[in-house]
């Protein structure tokens, strides 16, 4: 996908777009942050003024001393419960502020073109999805927490120094500036190669995908060699990128460290000198020294969360741009449709391409009527799959139309569409969930008695009952603990339940043994009847008795009849006909 880089800053606001909805939980936990930096810098002062009840020996006020220290006490009790209060918020907010995101991007997803699918490679987005948002959090959490507070207390704690000796605050405010601008020329730096980061977080786990999804391929064709390396190749290059950006973002911490000494330095030898000429107490110059900590303390804290802040931002950006990946057009007027739906279906002057540079469908016309059996052949790559992929509206035609029951698919909403379908595919379609929900995956309020009836009809009932637990046996990833044979058998009880207008069968019955085929051609048959039905064969024999056939060469219709008129017209599909007859 081409990555949208994105600055901080606009990273930034778009996350305080996120966050106004929480505009009340953000008051208080700013409120409660605010309280607590308060509440903590007057503990220096009574500090102050404690030392202050005891001037010398024989001379010290104890009553006075203990007053003071209860109220310390008090003070530090209520900080500590204030500081609980708002690090339950700040975990409020973040997670909330996650929460929103994951199912934006869930729900962006499902609005994407198919298109965009085939480019993108799912390990990228999985940790998009996963790592990065993940990463996000903690940033969040990270700054309501620590930032915000720590920045609370650096202005908190100037406000409280220049009430008590404004000539020492100007000191050590003098040397704010420079923290500031040397933490931001660095911080600048090291965002870019916490983005470079994430983007090759997210290649590695792509090429971990790839290989674990492809681990039998790689091992029967000896490549683990060839895979690690390239696996050490992608997780050296993201190594780089973190010590690079982690040696720019660890020079932070030390550097404002050094000023703030050198400011604490100050303060200690000015004040000193002051006190020495009898114009500062003991007790306000212990408190000054204090606030220089305080002071400097949040700096450090700042510097050091940075990084996590950075690499946060470096993820959301991620985010974010996929999440500005531009969803299909739905802007068009569309309408349920209400009536039974006949089957009629017809394509008119369709053309399509998966790129724009290389023709495949051209001024493609059909018409359908309901109940017939289209069978569609031709050699590989013909375009049979693509033809299915339109009559599902995975991809929209580039030019011409094709109509439902004589409405155009434009006009028509899309859930109404698909359900109109439905589709047996070589490629199983299973999920981790047990066999029952699988097969009402289609028809959700489905019994337990029109499920079992639905799998007697497509002939796995049997093997169902000899599994370990039955229709409640759970299955692995895309049926991963099935044959294919039976994988197969599953989706086709799916579609007997579902119960669609139409049937598109791709190849349904290539992985089941020549006695079950006889079976489940039988329940097709039953089927078919009264149902439109467009049936890819790449076996001639199982589509003689379709209404017509369909031959495809280069994304056409070549030659088109009943398998008898098509033998007699002496033409491509005789030639692929004898081709398999003699084959066999
Ligand atoms: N997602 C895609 N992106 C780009 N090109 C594609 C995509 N899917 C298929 N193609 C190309 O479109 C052409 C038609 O592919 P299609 O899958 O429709 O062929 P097919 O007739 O179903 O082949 P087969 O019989 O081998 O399944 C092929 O040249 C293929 O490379």
């Amino acid at each position: 996908m081409e990555e949208k880089i994105y600055t901080q800053g606009k990273v930034f606001r778009r996350i305080l777009q996120y966050a106004k909805v929480y505009k009340l939980w953000i008051f208080l936990s700013f409120f409660l942050s605010f309280l607590t930096v308060v509440l903590s810098l007057t503990l220096p002062i009574l500090m102050g003024k404690g030392i202050d009840h005891l001037p010398g020996k024989g001379k010290a006020d104890f009553s006075g001393l203990f007053r003071i220290l209860l109220i310390m006490l008090l003070i530090l009790v209520l900080t500590v419960f204030f500081q609980w209060c708002m690090n339950q918020v700040n975990t409020y907010l973040s997670y909330k502020l996650v929460e929103d995101l994951r199912r934006n991007c869930i729900h962006h997803m499902q609005k994407l073109p198919i298109a965009y699918y085939d480019k993108e490679k799912p390990g990228d987005l999985l940790s998009r999805l996963t790592t990065d948002i993940e990463q996000f959090s903690q940033g969040i959490l990270m700054g309501l927490n620590q930032f915000l507070q720590a920045v609370l207390t650096v202005i908190e704690t100037a406000v409280f120094l220049f009430i008590l000796e404004w000539k020492i605050a100007v000191i050590l405010l003098l040397i704010t500036p420079l923290s500031y601008f040397i933490a931001k020329f660095i911080a600048k730096r090291a965002y870019i190669y916490f983005q470079r980061q994430s983007k090759e977080r997210g290649e590695t786990s792509s090429f971990t995908t790839e290989v674990v999804g492809n681990i039998k391929l790689i091992q029967a064709f000896q490549k683990e060699e060839d895979m690690e390396k390239l696996y050490r190749e992608n997780n050296e290059k993201m190594s780089r990128s973190s010590m690079q950006a982690n040696f720019y973002s660890s020079l932070v911490n030390p550097l404002t460290r050094f000023l703030n000494a050198l400011g604490y330095a100050l303060v200690a030898g000015i004040g000193g000198y002051l006190a020495i000429l009898g114009m500062l107490s003991v007790g306000s110059l212990s408190s000054l020294l204090a606030y220089a900590t305080q002071y400097a303390k949040p700096f450090n804290d700042i510097t050091s969360v940075v990084t996590e802040l950075q690499n946060s931002l470096a993820s959301a950006s991620r985010v974010f741009s996929f999440l500005d990946e531009k969803p299909m057009d739905r802007t068009k007027e569309t309408q349920e449709l209400r009536t039974e739906i006949s089957g009629k279906v017809a394509l008119s002057h369709v053309d399509f391409s998966y790129q724009k540079e290389q023709k495949l469908i051209t001024d493609f016309n059909l018409e359908v009527e309901p109940g017939q059996t289209i069978a569609i052949v031709g050699p590989t790559g013909c375009g049979k799959t693509t033809l299915i992929n339109l009559l599902m509206r995975f991809y929209p035609p580039n030019q011409g139309e094709i109509y439902l029951d004589g409405f155009p698919y434009e006009k028509i909403e899309e859930a109404s569409l698909r359900r109109a379908y439905g589709m047996v595919l070589q490629e199983t379609w299973l999920k981790s969930d047990t066999v029952f929900e699988n097969i009402r995956y289609g028809k959700e309020d489905a019994s337990l008695e029109e499920v079992r009836e639905a799998c007697k009809r497509a002939h796995c009932h049997h093997f169902i009952m000899q599994l370990p637990k039955g229709y409640d046996m759970v299955l692995s990833e895309d049926g991963g603990n099935l044959s294919q044979g039976q994988k197969q058998l599953l989706c086709i009880a799916r579609v007997m339940l579902m119960d669609p207008a139409i049937l598109i069968l791709d190849e349904a019955t290539s992985s089941i043994d020549t006695r079950t085929e006889q079976k489940v051609q039988s329940a097709f048959q039953e089927m078919l009847k009264g149902r439109t039905a467009f049936i890819v064969a790449h076996r001639l024999s199982t589509i003689q008795n379709a209404d017509c056939i369909l031959v495809m060469k280069d994304g056409n219709i070549i030659e088109k009849g009943s398998h008898n008129a098509l033998l007699q017209e002496n033409g491509f599909y005789k030639e692929l006909y004898e081709s398999q007859f003699q084959a066999s």
